[in-house]
């Protein structure tokens, strides 16, 4: 009867238990011949999970930063965290010692669909990284080639603007689904070309929402990577690995397409895709680009410019929609510079000093990535008199840097004016405004975002008039936010369009 009682699965439970007790009793040990930055208390095996519950992470670490300062340290499961919540840390965290702190922590998601961590934005920082960087500033973002992409950008907006007039100004239109779709298919049509983007293009497309979701999610087994098989009792690994297998039959099939074309160096209709396999035969870069790292590479492209671009415009609209004097602002900007010709081009909205400072100001409030990406500390350094271990993941929080008061009047206010002269340019390292990041990790894809979102949000504004859908106020739009891979809206995004004359 006894014996009963002590079941496999308990006497494996027990097991763990003390397995985990007795690495952190050994790491405790460890750690206290360090000065570590202050941080809440931890519980054994959860760490500091009961202090982070019940709040968005990085509102909860804004207000923990308050109690025990800029520099912070916290503990989920068995990885270390380092949070920082200040320019002056953030500088000596992406400049000073910028090589230390350069690298991603292994993810499962980077793993088991990223190609074994062959993607540019989760491969360590090393030779490999450093030759994906240059195939990027070099070869797909050049300033010639996003001008290049000017067709694609005005079909998208096109598109958008029958989908919206289709409404005929009395339905309501989810403006969350239709920029998410915009900022894909511009990808997708960046990337794979116009026939190629039409493969299975619904399926990529989902495997896209799915690879958001599962990439952005809370996994408890990526905060105990010892116990690796969590991942496969609760599927998540079987998840990955599916959504990985579709992606990869998609692009086989796409780049079997590419292949059995010519297409030579500088044609119109070369794509993103074309450049990397013409590179690949020419042998063009320093390490071998073989099929894996082209396919991560291609995913970057849909992983690292997808949901952020259509994030940003979401929360535009929403700003915009809660202060109807900024819209109209906005509206006469755009209508004075287009003329009333019958479509926006791009040459039109090269000079829009306003809208500019919207999707500035916008970028400060609601920062697709509010962490920017995590990094991990490669070398025991000190930051601000204290050490942060190897191994401890370092994240930056922008989106609490973004609301310094120090750095900015009324942070909590929407006010786009605050950009006038232009004090904080995009794309500059400025450790006040971090949106892309900073460092030599910075997000090499700001010219190809920016772009996407001037030509659209210039193209919705001059066409439509805007308001919520009947009986809704301005003052009653809600800002709730959801944290996953990036920081959305809680809520869809419903407006009315009315179109303009
Ligand atoms: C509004 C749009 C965008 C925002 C707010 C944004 C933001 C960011 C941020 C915060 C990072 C991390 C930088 C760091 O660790 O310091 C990043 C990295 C990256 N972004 Fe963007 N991004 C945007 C658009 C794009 C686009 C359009 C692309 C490509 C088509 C892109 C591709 C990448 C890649 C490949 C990385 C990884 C760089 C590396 O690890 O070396 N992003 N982005």
């Amino acid at each position: 009867m006894e014996t009963s009682q002590l079941s496999i699965p308990s006497l494996l439970f027990t097991f763990i238990f003390l397995l985990l007790l007795f690495k952190i009793l050994w790491n405790s040990r460890k750690s206290r011949a360090h000065k570590l930055p202050p941080g809440p208390w931890n519980l054994p095996i959860v760490g500091s999970m009961h202090h982070l519950a019940g709040e968005l992470l990085h509102r909860r670490l804004h207000r923990l930063a308050m109690t025990f300062g800029p520099i912070l340290r916290f503990k989920l499961g068995e990885i270390n965290f380092i949070s920082i919540t200040s320019p002056e840390l953030a500088r000596e965290i992406l400049k000073t010692h910028d090589k230390i702190f350069a690298c991603r922590p292994p993810l499962m998601s980077s793993t088991y669909i990223l190609y074994n961590n062959s993607s540019l934005v989760f491969s360590p920082c090393g030779k490999y990284w450093s030759e994906l960087r240059k195939l990027c500033a070099m070869n797909l973002f050049t300033n010639k080639r996003i001008k290049g992409f000017g067709q694609i950008r005005q079909e998208a907006s096109r598109n958008l603007v029958e989908r919206i007039r289709a409404a005929e100004g009395t339905l309501p239109v989810s403006m969350s689904e239709l920029f998410l779709e915009v900022a894909y298919l511009t990808i997708a049509k960046a990337a794979f070309g116009k026939d190629g983007s039409s493969v299975h293009q619904k399926s990529f497309f989902t495997a896209c929402k799915e690879f958001f979701k599962l990439a952005g999610g809370f996994h408890l087994q990526e905060f105990f990577p010892s116990l690796g098989f969590l991942g496969d009792f609760t599927g998540l690994k079987a998840r990955m690995k599916g959504i990985h297998k579709l992606f990869d039959a998609i692009m086989n099939e796409v780049i079997e397409m590419h292949q059995s074309r010519t297409v030579n160096e500088g044609d119109p209709d070369e794509d993103l895709l074309d450049v990397m396999l013409r590179l690949q035969r020419e042998g063009a870069l320093d390490i071998p680009l073989n099929m894996d790292s082209i396919k991560a590479v291609v995913l970057d492209l849909f992983l690292g410019g997808t949901e952020t671009t259509a994030i940003i415009w979401e929360w535009i609209m929403t700003e915009l929609i809660r202060h109807p004097d900024i819209m109209k602002k906005a509206q006469l900007e755009v209508r004075n510079a287009v003329n009333g010709k019958t479509i926006v081009e791009e040459s039109d909205v090269h000079t829009l000093p306003y809208l500019n400072m919207i999707i500035k100001e916008s970028l400060r409030l609601h920062p697709p990535g509010p962490f920017i990406v995590p990094r991990y500390c490669q070398e025991t350094c000190e930051v601000a008199g204290y050490t942060i271990p190897v191994g401890y993941r370092v994240i930056i929080n922008a989106w609490s840097i973004m609301r310094n008061p120090k750095s900015w009047d009324e942070p909590e206010s929407f006010r786009p004016e605050r950009f006038e002269g232009n004090p904080f340019d995009i794309g500059v390292t400025n450790f006040d405004f971090l949106p892309f990041g900073g460092g030599r990790r910075i997000c090499p894809g700001i010219s190809f975002g920016i772009t996407s979102l001037t030509n659209v949000l210039a193209n919705i504004l001059y066409h439509f008039d805007w308001k919520l859908p009947e009986g809704k106020k301005p003052e009653e739009l809600d800002s709730d936010e959801i944290l996953g891979l990036s920081l959305t809206r809680k809520n869809e995004l419903w407006l009315v369009g009315t179109p303009y004359k």
